[in-house]
């Protein structure tokens, strides 16, 4: 059978928790708080065991026979594959033969599926829901077919052996987990820190991470609402890739709906409870904090924009920076991508001239150094130059800084230097620009600007004038563009049309 619309199909394989907190019940609510009817998310389940439990502790847990989760699963191929498959808990060996084998049935016609595995063995109260033999299975047989590995430290070291986190994940990763994400959250420490190493097999990574592993931090929230936090994590998580996320980026989104969820939780009794189930997160102190790939910013923000970034055009030389101011244009970026060092101190000499206007602002891509000499504006700098640029000597020679992302990790890996603005890219298809890892698209661009609000976000890749206001309806306020201008056959007339656009927007919303 085909499927008809856009809609994602996860399976959750997993437990019954009765309490609704953790397991099935979690997975369901988790995935549903994602789905909007843009982006719809289904989740089907397969359920491997019946627990009675409460928010103290596992009362009885009861396997469901191997048969009938065959039965299951056959039952849910005669409507419709996933995209997603995570899975929770699995009770003994014969569920994890039954399992190992089906999945490997299932990736031969279904290549692109990515399988999770969060295992679970132990309740947070400490209960033992699984058969002594679990482990032993789950490395033999299971863990060459997970993509994506969840477990808790205590988790960890029990699949491992080893009690050093960095060793345990590698001897994971030479089973075949192509990722693993370590959650801290048992650890007694004020802050709650996740862990994700991801291996150069992990397909969906978007961009390359700038160290082995990404480590978000967030504080502790001390309270007794948090039966099933961990379900909830990987099922965002799996919420999050079937939406389309890069795994970095995905990790980021599922760390914020938990802390949203920690914060608003529902409690039922004063020592009962679980996390609230609120939706894709919308407020910027739900954001964990990157404690990896560290930059070092320099102790002050750079300086503001002197006006608003609006409708910014990017050349690739001075006849079409004269061009763009002729024809209206008040913020600019020179992008001279091959010239010899000659020219190009001539080029940004003279764009910084013709730029002198209380009005005008121009940033100078990638090229710092001369930026600097030579008095500009502004600099923008891509994710890659950020590591090696002499930031400090920016920031103290009152240079506004752009730098561009491709999705909330490298947002919040640009933030930490409190940078003039953001870019965020590429939307759409551009052929400007090779981008390697994926689009943004409306979706996805619409979940930025509630959650960093603080700083200008301009959206940039494939923007024209017949889906600017598209773009604007996601609440980006700002659009960059490079074809779209260079195409323009009455320059004048188009920049005009773009800058009523964006106030038409600025007015609308
Ligand atoms: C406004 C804006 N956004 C993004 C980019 C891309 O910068 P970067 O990633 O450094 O890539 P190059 O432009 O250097 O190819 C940009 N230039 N401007
Ligand atoms: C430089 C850059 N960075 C991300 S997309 C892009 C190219 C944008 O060009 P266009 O507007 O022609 O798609
Ligand atoms: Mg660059």
């Amino acid at each position: 059978m085909t499927q008809v619309n856009n809609t994602a199909v996860i399976w959750s394989i997993a437990g019954s928790d009765n309490s609704a907190g953790a397991g099935i019940q979690a997975d369901l609510k988790t995935i549903q708080s994602f789905s909007t009817p843009e982006q719809p998310l289904h989740l089907c389940t397969l359920v491997t065991a019946i627990t009675a439990q409460h928010s103290s502790g596992v009362d009885a847990c009861m396997a469901v026979y191997v048969e009938l989760l065959h039965l299951q699963a056959m039952a849910l191929l005669k409507d419709a594959k996933p995209s997603v498959i995570k899975i929770g808990l699995l009770v003994n060996a014969a569920q994890v033969l039954w399992l190992a084998d089906f999945l490997q049935q299932l990736r031969k016609s279904l290549p692109d599926l990515l399988v999770m595995y969060d295992p679970v063995a132990i309740s947070s109260s400490g209960s033992t829901m699984a058969e002594p033999d679990l482990y032993q299975a789950v490395v033999q047989h299971l863990l060459p077919h997970i993509d994506l590995l969840t477990p808790n430290l205590q988790e960890l070291e029990a699949l491992t052996q080893s009690p050093d986190t960095e060793q345990a994940v590698k001897l994971l990763l030479n089973t075949g987990v192509k990722a693993v994400l370590v959650k801290g959250g048992h650890a007694e420490a004020t802050l709650c820190t996740d862990l994700l190493f991801i291996s150069e097999n992990f397909r969906y990574l978007g961009y390359p991470a700038y160290t082995n592993y990404i480590r978000l931090s967030s504080t502790r929230q001390q309270h007794h609402f948090n039966h099933g936090t961990g379900c909830c994590l990987s099922s965002a998580l799996a919420a999050a890739l079937a939406l389309g996320y890069a795994l970095e980026d995905a990790f980021v989104v599922a760390k914020t709906y938990i802390n949203q969820g920690l914060s608003q939780p529902v409690a039922i009794t004063e020592c009962s409870g679980t996390l609230g189930h609120w939706g894709f997160p919308a407020k910027p102190e739900y954001l964990p904090e990157l404690l990896t790939d560290k930059l070092l910013p320099p102790a002050q923000a750079f300086a503001p924009l002197k006006a608003a970034l609006v409708l910014y055009v990017i050349v690739p030389s001075v006849a079409e920076l004269e061009r763009a101011l002729v024809a209206g244009v008040k913020t600019l970026q020179l992008r001279i991508k091959s010239t010899n060092p000659q020219q190009l101190r001539q080029q940004i000499q003279q764009a910084i001239q013709l730029c002198q206007h209380p009005d005008v602002q121009l940033f100078i891509n990638d090229h710092w150094q001369l930026a600097l000499e030579l008095g500009a504006y502004g600099v923008h700098l891509g994710q890659e130059d950020i590591n090696s640029a002499n930031l400090a000597a920016l920031q103290q020679a009152g240079l506004r800084l752009g730098v561009s992302s491709h999705g909330f990790y490298k947002l919040l890996r640009a933030q930490q230097l409190q940078p003039s603005y953001l870019a965020i890219g590429a939307i759409f298809a551009t052929q400007t620009k090779e981008m390697t890892g994926k689009l943004q698209g409306l979706q996805k661009l619409a979940r930025y600007p509630a959650l960093f609000p603080d700083i200008p976000l301009v959206a940039i890749g494939g923007i024209n004038e017949s889906n600017a206001k598209a773009v604007l309806a996601t609440g980006i306020r700002h659009l960059a563009v490079v074809q779209a201008f260079a195409q323009a056959t009455d320059p004048k007339l188009w920049v005009q049309q773009m800058q009523q656009f964006i106030t038409e927007a600025q007015h609308a919303y």
